[in-house]
């Protein structure tokens, strides 16, 4: 059979955005690899390599060292016992379909990710927002407030199968504390979801301190490794729950469909993770970049939102001084972009600049400062 299918344009593909910029896009920063684990991909990148000593189970497996990996994560979080996922979404997914019930609620922060509502909706869940004690500028989530709606939802009659906190969000990069929500679901009697997509693998998380029941990571975002894969942690209590076998297939857990991250990906969250475990000890230096960044950028005009001072790396400036200079420049709203790009610099998104997005997570004070000096001298050379 003839298929007309132009195949041309899978051949040499190339990323847009090469790796010798500095890649300020929050979304890049915690994802990147380190040495070790890029020869792990030469090692691991077949399809199923993750398998050739599998004896039924991904979890189970000791060539390569999944079964001690997975046991030395729950020890890096303070929690029970840990799967490997493909990602933060997923993690969510299983926690809500395997511990509630069609129609209960989960209630959650009104920053919390669009992969919540859409892991709810899924599972068929309702959801319950709690909003902001402050809105413009710091968006601040109101923690109290979970009381008040699981409150209103139960007197209405409503079951509330779940709380949701996202640790730090990925509009504002504002961090929630984490322990005033355990605290309320442990008094409520409530299962308790902490999304730590933005923070597990960036700074510490100890899941028991803040009584989190479930715990879920990014391992492209926030733990050094190849997407898609992440990781969700959880205790004793829900552990039946979650690692539920078929019938038909007794060794197959059903909420993982059996195996979950079965190649390269958990491979290369393995080889980084003694990195990762390093590199969370230095979270107090990233503040300090994040706080310079913030200090520096705002004497030429961003105005930094979320809440005041950083606590974390991603950084939401408003940036009415771009859209100025946007309004006379010919390359219009693009201009910020490409006096980047012509100094090294990219993950900024190209025309946009009402607003911006940024981390400068991981980089060396030598690159941080560069990057703010380059911001500087492109606002005071067309701010005229
Ligand atoms: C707060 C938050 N949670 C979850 C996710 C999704 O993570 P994953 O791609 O691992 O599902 C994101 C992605 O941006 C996020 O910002």
């Amino acid at each position: 059979m003839n298929i007309d299918i132009n195949l041309d344009k899978y051949k040499n593909l190339r990323r847009n955005l090469s790796r010798e910029l500095i890649n300020l896009n929050p979304i890049q920063r915690g994802g990147i690899l380190p040495k070790e684990s890029k020869k792990t991909v030469y090692e691991y990148w077949d399809g199923y390599s993750v398998c050739d000593f599998c004896y039924g189970r991904l979890d189970e497996i000791t060539s390569p060292p999944i079964k001690e990996f997975l046991e030395d994560l729950s020890k890096f979080l303070n929690m029970d016992y840990t799967r490997p996922t493909h990602g933060a979404r997923e993690g969510k997914f299983i926690v809500m379909h395997a511990i509630c019930k069609e129609g209960d609620y989960v209630v959650l922060d009104k920053n919390a990710h669009y992969t919540s509502y859409v892991s709810a909706e899924r599972a068929r869940l309702n959801v319950a927002e709690v909003g902001y004690e402050e809105e413009y500028p710091t968006y601040k989530i109101n923690l109290e407030g979970y009381k008040e709606v699981i409150d209103n939802l139960e007197d209405k009659g409503k079951n509330v199968g779940l709380i949701l906190l996202t640790h730090v969000d990925g509009e504002y990069g504002n961090l929630n504390d984490a322990k005033k929500v355990g605290k309320i679901a442990k008094d409520k009697g409530i299962p308790f979801l902490l999304n730590c997509a933005y923070t597990v693998g960036r700074m510490p998380v100890n899941g028991k301190e803040v009584k989190a029941d479930f715990i879920v990571a990014s391992g492209h975002k926030s733990m050094a490794a190849s997407g898609p894969c992440g990781v969700l942690a959880f205790n004793e209590e829900f552990a039946d729950k979650i690692t539920k076998t078929s019938e038909r297939y007794p060794l197959k857990e059903i909420e993982m469909l059996g195996c979950t991250s079965r190649g390269l990906p958990i491979l290369t969250l393995m080889s980084s993770f003694p990195y990762v475990v390093e590199r969370v000890k230095k979270w107090n230096e990233e503040i300090k970049k994040t706080r310079y960044v913030v200090d520096e950028l705002e004497k030429v005009g961003f105005k930094q939102l979320g809440i005041k001072p950083k606590e974390h790396d991603l950084i939401k400036f408003e940036t009415p001084i771009l859209d100025e200079i946007a309004k006379k420049d010919k390359r219009r709203g693009f201009f910020f972009y490409d006096e980047l790009k012509k100094r090294g610099i990219g993950g900024i998104r190209a025309g946009v600049t009402k607003e911006i997005k940024m981390s400068v997570y991981g980089l060396e004070w030598e690159q941080v400062e560069y990057v703010v000096n380059s911001i500087k001298e492109i606002v005071e050379k067309y701010n005229k």
